[in-house]
């Protein structure tokens, strides 16, 4: 059994089908990449994952039951914890306190009550933002923020991370060492299911992948399956068939991942 199961998800905006059916998982233990194009319906799997929200049809279940009813608040004390693309944290407090504040959230009155084993510091220096400890939020690089987004999330405790564009704004090294990161969240037992548009990241990292293209789910799979299909170098890169006409794929509106191009091109064919 999956720790999560999206089931037969369909998402409509009046008009519009932002997830048509789709139908994923994530394990414990495992780094999973739900990627795709532009509007292919990623942020809204998300959102009915972690309950922003309700779905059309189908359902989530986590740990074998169902949480599609639930409130967002009672998801996260099962062990759900998400990071958002856009940053959250409270800007006037320190990073040191955001985590705190994150933490005590959590735990509501019971951290009234009984101290928390979090050790706050112990996670600043696990995301490798401890130098930024006393500073506030809104004064920290957009890559030290992006882990303090991390951070917070961690401070839960959470089963399953739901990470939503987690290594946008770190440099080159900075997602070196957040790929390790991941790695060590995973072996401890965790399942990470991350929205993702550096390939290089989600190849390197990811055990399973699934990809979304117009709410559907088009390929499930390890790295090297994903890479090597078809319908998944159409959706991204607008061709798979006439690998000569690389350069139209390159003015496809809907393709807004340069790395894809690097990753996932038709591999040259030696003569
Ligand atoms: N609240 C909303 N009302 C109407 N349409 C919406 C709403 N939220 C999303 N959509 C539409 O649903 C589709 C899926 O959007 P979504 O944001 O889930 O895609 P995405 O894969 O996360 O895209 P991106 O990579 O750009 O973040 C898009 O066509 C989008 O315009």
């Amino acid at each position: 059994m999956s720790l999560l199961e999206v089931d037969d998800v369909v998402v409509q905006f009046g008009g519009v089908t932002a997830v048509d059916h789709a139908a994923f998982t994530a394990d414990a233990g495992r780094i999973t990449g739900l990627i795709g194009p532009n509007g292919a319906g990623k942020t809204t799997c998300f959102n009915v994952i972690s309950g922003l929200q309700r779905p059309t049809h189908g359902r989530v279940l986590f740990e074998g039951r169902s949480v599609t009813r639930l409130p967002v608040h009672r998801r996260a004390r099962r062990g759900m914890g998400r990071t958002f693309q856009r940053l959250e944290a409270f800007g006037s407090l320190s990073v040191r306190d955001n985590v705190r504040v994150a933490r005590d959230i959590h735990r509501g009155l019971l951290g009234v009550l009984r101290p928390s084993a979090v050790d706050v510091d112990g996670l600043l220096e696990r995301v490798g933002i401890a130098a930024y400890a006393g500073d506030r939020a809104d004064s920290i690089p957009t890559g030290a923020a992006r882990l303090l987004e991390l951070a917070r999330c961690l401070a839960g405790d959470p089963k399953i991370l739901l990470l939503d564009e987690p290594s946008s704004g770190l440099d080159e090294s900075e997602t070196d060492a957040f790929g390790e990161l991941l790695a060590e969240l995973a072996a401890e037992g965790r399942a990470i299911l991350m929205v993702e548009h550096d390939m290089d990241l989600v190849m390197s990292v990811c055990d399973d992948i699934h990809v979304l293209d117009f709410g559907r789910v088009i390929a499930s799979g390890p790295p090297a399956v994903i890479r090597a299909d078809r319908e998944v170098q159409r959706a991204y890169l607008g061709y798979a068939d006439e690998p000569e006409d690389h350069d139209r794929a390159n003015d496809d509106t809907r393709t807004d991942l340069p790395a894809v191009e690097t990753t996932m091109s038709i591999p040259a064919v030696t003569p």
